[in-house]
């Protein structure tokens, strides 16, 4: 399977699928875009699993500050499947990094705001003028992780990065609804108006590389065909 993507990469890539995380056959996106892939992160459900997420996140994360600089002090999960990787990826970065790492924290947001108790949509620790990197499963036209960089600013919290287990490479969706017309890509985009830095473990072009080796021709061609309809132009 996919010899060329680095041992990391390729780990997960046998991981997602063997855990049937990642599928062929035909969805409807949030966009409302169709595809014929599909990432359900929710499907890392089971001890090794969960395990081999986390450590996939945590590599790339310590990676990014080596080459990069990232800092921050909360690694935050936007609701839903953000939510169990926020807690697993802090773990998992206060073990693999104790010097460094181990004071981190977690948090996430609810989807309705809790009206009793002790209220609010933020679980987990306070925002308020911490350095915040968000975590989440997949980036298609970028829609969830601008509503939760004005979620985390909102509560006060400074967004110092996204990491994403999959970056699907597409553009922005048409304001008129044309999708045949070139566009931005939607990764492109959030980085340039937010400032922010923006990491992947695994991409598009990661997926079909490592398709390559083990998917049907017909599920390649059909992912091929939906990379070039899709793909960002600038
Ligand atoms: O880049 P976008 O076009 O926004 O699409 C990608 C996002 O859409 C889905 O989230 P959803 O809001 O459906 O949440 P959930 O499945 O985690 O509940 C998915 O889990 C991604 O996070
Ligand atoms: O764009 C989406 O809604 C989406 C794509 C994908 O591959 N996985 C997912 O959970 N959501």
């Amino acid at each position: 399977m996919g010899a060329q993507l680095p041992a990391y990469k390729q780990k997960f890539l046998e991981a997602s699928i063997s855990g049937g995380v990642l599928k062929f056959g035909s969805f409807e996106l949030k966009s409302k875009r169709i595809s014929p892939y599909f990432f359900n992160a929710g499907l890392f459900h089971t001890a090794r699993l969960a395990a081999a997420i986390s450590d996939a996140f945590a590599h790339t994360i310590i990676e990014a500050q080596k080459q990069n600089g990232l800092e921050f002090d909360i690694v935050f999960g936007p609701a839903y499947k953000g939510i169990p990787l926020s807690s697993s990826v802090t773990v998992k970065l206060g073990e693999l990094e104790p010097k460094n790492l181990d004071s981190i924290s977690y948090s996430f947001d609810r989807k309705e705001a809790k009206d009793h108790g002790e209220g609010g949509n933020i679980v987990g620790a306070p925002l308020k003028g911490k350095k915040v990197l968000i975590i989440d499963d997949v980036i298609t036209a970028g829609t969830a992780k601008r509503e939760a960089i004005e979620k985390i600013r909102k509560e006060g919290g400074i967004v110092a990065g996204i990491v994403v287990a999959v970056d699907r490479m597409e553009k922005l969706p048409a304001a008129d609804g044309d999708e045949s017309k070139p566009g931005p890509s939607a990764i492109g985009e959030l980085r340039k108006e937010y400032n922010i830095p923006i990491f992947a473990i695994l991409t598009l072009d990661d997926i079909v590389e490592g398709m390559k080796t083990f998917a049907s021709e017909e599920d390649i061609k059909r992912t091929e065909a939906y990379r070039a309809k899709y793909k960002a132009t600038e």
